[in-house]
């Protein structure tokens, strides 16, 4: 289970963490020892007595020794709870640093094949159970080891005979625990893992669902996968309750079962004379608790177990591969933005998209892509902006391969207005200049007049800085594009890609939008994908795409001539439109 290799990342996250840990167990061993003086006191005081010689001044030296261990037990217990937790806080730190910094050098690809409840248990639950781990079941688990062999070698130097006595109950609770060890224990933990990653995952898309779902008046049982989910979960959890808990009662039976040794065979050999009282009485307090703690060393197998299987899936993620970072000895920044696409191939997973894609979008011009729904259109403009690695052929900015533009740069290089916007919880300033923090509020405002945003804002009673997203207004869609222009417009990058950018505003606003950024795409390479067809008929270049194709190019008129897929697409717009209109009126 344990493999060095694949934790050895968490291991090197823990080394800064080790003296905090040493103390943290230390103290943890020191609270648990104080916690038996007072037993050994009751022992002496019941020999003081015994042999007569209990006087009041003694009686309130040991009481006053037994109310200082009591004191000092819980000053140990505070201390080594203390930096148990500090040191797993910084190890937590430390993971989801690790994590997020991973996640966001990941292609889209990687997140594609997850789901987001498996990724949300990984990043939070996983890494939670570190802390669990790190901060109580570690010091727990010392401390199980350390005391009994205390007990037990004070216990050797009363009477040994009983000493040993009070170790009978373990073999019994060994043999059993290898059992259930031996009984698919590693196996049943993977199987609860993935029925939990799985209700996560189906959850998440629930609710996320819950629109269409209140739309359509579906009820929770139409959501099946869901359902069937947590029907699985909670059949697993019967299966192995019944399997685990008959198991864990004898386990838990045998640990305790000291006093069944101890009672009878203490009493005997007092009755022989061979032990007094106040050694039957210390067996009785002491003896019977030593081998308790076993209970916490299944708890704490069945802890590293859980924790160690989270920590495999959190290594998978730092394994996955990365996009190629650009080799510095190659690695170089174009001068100019002209965008070429040289016999592109790609596909989603087996299904493929694009093929052999040739094309070029010129610097300083504007390149419309249209073709009907699924052709392959958004995904090309996700490829300029290495969402995705090209698998075949070559994608070009300025001539150089964007495999040799840093990851940075290229990202400087581009502007990106997706139809589904994402706003951080922030105020709408913050949004706005979120890719250029250097802007001045001039120049936001400018923006946000040309992006047709400026009015909204403004009527808003605290205008530029109110808050959006949790505990913030909410944006309609439209709103939340023309944001995302105005960013985009402050961002000011030499290429810009508009995916759907105006898709809901209504005609007026976006002929006013498309107004007002026309005159800032001067010396801009433009890529727009735009269902309105009607919207790009003024472009330099319209590329026609199909089945992942390029099937023609040219201006509007030119493809009007040549082009009948572009006739067909065009005449069924013009009679939406016309549709359109003629119910308006
Ligand atoms: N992340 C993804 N994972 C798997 N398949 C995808 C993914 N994104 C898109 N696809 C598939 O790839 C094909 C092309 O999608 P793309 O979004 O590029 O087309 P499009 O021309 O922009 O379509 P539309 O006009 O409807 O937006 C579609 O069949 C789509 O289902």
């Amino acid at each position: 289970m344990f493999n060095k290799k694949e934790l050895s990342w968490i291991l090197n996250l823990a080394v800064p963490q080790r003296r905090k840990l040493l103390f943290s167990c230390i103290y943890a061993v020191m609270s648990a020892l104080f916690t038996l003086v007072p037993f050994v006191i009751i022992y002496h005081l019941s020999i003081h007595w015994l042999n007569g010689i209990l006087d009041s001044s003694t009686v309130w030296k040991l009481v006053i020794y037994a109310l200082i261990a009591v004191i000092l037990r819980f000053v140990f217990l505070g201390l080594s709870s203390l930096l148990s937790h500090i040191a797993a806080y910084n190890l937590l730190y430390d993971i989801r640093t690790h994590l997020t910094n991973k996640l966001g050098r990941l292609p889209m690809g990687f997140f594609n094949q997850q789901q987001a409840g498996k990724l949300k248990k990984i990043v939070i639950d996983d890494v939670e159970k570190v802390e669990q781990l790190i901060a109580h079941h570690l010091p727990d688990f010392i401390v199980s080891i350390i005391t009994p062999i205390c007990v037990f070698v004070y216990l050797l130097t009363v009477d040994w005979r009983m000493a040993l006595i009070t170790l009978l109950p373990i073999p019994c609770a060994v043999f059993i625990q290898v059992k259930r060890a031996n009984s698919g224990a590693g196996e049943d933990m993977e199987k609860y893992h993935q029925h939990l990653e799985r209700m996560n995952g189906t959850m998440i898309e629930y609710i996320l669902t819950m629109p269409i779902i209140k739309a359509f008046n579906l009820t929770v049982q139409s959501f099946s996968s869901y359902q069937n989910s947590v029907e699985d979960y909670t059949q697993l959890w019967k299966r192995l309750s019944r399997k685990k808990v008959p198991t864990y009662v004898l386990y838990t039976a045998f640990i305790e079962s000291g006093l069944i040794f101890i009672l009878p065979i203490s009493l005997l050999f007092f009755q022989r004379g061979s032990l007094t009282i106040p050694e039957v009485l210390l067996f009785l307090m002491l003896g019977v608790g030593l081998t308790a703690p076993m209970k916490q060393l299944s708890t704490f197998s069945h802890t590293v177990q859980n924790t160690v299987l989270g920590i495999k899936k959190m290594n998978k993620i730092l394994m996955a591969k990365e996009l190629s970072e650009a080799r510095a000895d190659v690695s170089v920044i174009p001068q100019q933005y002209p965008i070429v696409f040289d016999k592109v191939s790609f596909s989603y997973g087996d299904r493929m998209i694009l093929q052999d894609v040739t094309m070029t979008m010129k610097a300083g011009t504007v390149t419309a892509l249209v073709g009907p729904s699924g052709a392959g259109k958004s995904t090309i403009a996700q490829l300029i902006a290495r969402f995705w690695e090209v698998e075949k052929g070559g994608l070009f900015i300025g001539s150089i391969s964007i495999r040799d533009i840093p990851q940075e740069t290229l990202m400087n290089l581009i502007s990106y207005v997706f139809q589904d916007v994402s706003m951080m919880n922030d105020t709408l300033l913050a949004n706005i200049c979120m890719g250029n923090q250097a802007a001045s509020l001039e120049e936001i405002i400018q923006a946000a007049k040309i992006a047709q945003a400026h009015d909204f804002i403004s009527a808003l009673p605290n205008g530029y800085d109110t808050k959006i997203g949790h505990g913030g207004i909410h944006l309609s869609g439209g709103e939340r594009q023309r944001i995302a222009i105005a960013r985009a417009i402050v961002r000011n990058a030499p290429v810009l890609i508009l995916d759907e950018a105006t898709a809901y505003a209504d005609s007026e606003n976006e002929s006013h939008i498309q107004a007002g950024i026309s005159h800032l795409l001067q010396d801009k390479t433009v890529v727009i994908i735009a269902h309105r067809l009607s919207t790009i008929t003024d472009v330099d270049n319209i590329i026609v795409l199909d089945a992942g194709r390029v099937v023609a190019q040219g201006t509007h008129d030119v493809l009007l001539q040549h082009c009948s897929l572009y006739q067909q697409m065009w005449h069924a717009y013009m009679e939406v439109d016309q549709w359109t209109l003629a119910g308006k009126a």
